[in-house]
């Protein structure tokens, strides 16, 4: 399990509470309004802000005590992070090692990956030759290979169409039920929330709510989920 352990996390002059714990395989949204903190506690996770106080714990695990190239997190923001001038197979490889060096088991994996999502043959192309779904797939790929536990999405899909987003959710959902993953998902839209998150985590006013149950939750919102809803 994610455990946030009477957590300060520091962004800047914005600090967000979080005491919360997210189990194992559970697929959570984060959601709430824009500057909320969502992306902070993301942050956290991996290693690239600071806790004031508390810790964080995977499994029975001090995340502070793991720098964070070497934490099991592999994350996923908006645009996909996907290098122009690399292949689509090459951009997944980046995944298992940033220089490129794969052995042939590596390159095994990457192909596998590859046509997991749907990709199969299209290894050899450049992002820019590929629609924005296909590029979404590549990512996905590459977040695969990196065999972490744990998936950090940062509003992976906002620029896709609706029905393209559904796909691409769907296509996470159940990547990560193959692996085990565990997900923290941002989004904007509470309908990606019901369309695949176990739990959410609500971020307002500085502190990051305990996940409820999704159906729960939106049966019947607390006042803060209300006003968010009522904005959103
Ligand atoms: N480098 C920084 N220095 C100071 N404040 C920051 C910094 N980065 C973020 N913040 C502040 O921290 C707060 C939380 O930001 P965060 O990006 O986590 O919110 P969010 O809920 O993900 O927002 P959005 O939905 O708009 O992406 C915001 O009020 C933001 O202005």
């Amino acid at each position: 399990m994610l455990k946030f352990e009477t957590c300060t996390i520091d962004n800047g002059g914005f600090r967000l509470a979080a005491d919360l714990t997210v189990e194992t395989g559970k697929i959570v949204a984060v959601i709430g309004p824009s500057g909320g903190g969502k992306t902070t506690l993301l942050e956290a996770v991996a290693g690239f802000l600071p806790l004031s106080q508390g810790e964080i714990y995977w499994n029975a695990n001090p995340l502070s005590d793991t720098e964070p190239g070497k934490r099991p997190v592999a994350m996923l923001f908006q645009d996909g992070n996907l290098f122009p001038h690399l292949t689509a197979a090459q951009n997944v490889g980046l995944g298992i090692d940033p220089r490129l060096r794969l052995s042939n088991d590596d390159k095994i994996r990457v192909d596998a990956a590859l046509t997991r999502v749907g990709l199969d043959g299209l290894g050899p192309r450049k992002p820019g030759a590929l629609s924005g779904g296909q590029r979404a797939r590549i990512a996905l790929a590459r977040l695969m290979v990196q065999d972490r536990e744990i998936f950090l999405l940062d509003e992976p899909f906002a620029a896709l169409g609706p029905a393209l987003k559904a796909e691409m959710l769907d296509l996470v959902a159940e990547l990560a039920r193959e692996t085990g993953a565990t997900v923290l998902m941002v989004s904007h839209e509470p309908d990606d929330a019901r369309r695949v998150a176990d739990e959410v985590i609500l971020v307002t006013d500085g502190t990051a709510r305990p996940p409820a149950e999704t159906a729960k939750l939106f049966a019947d919102p607390p006042d803060a989920l209300r006003d968010y809803l009522g904005d959103a």
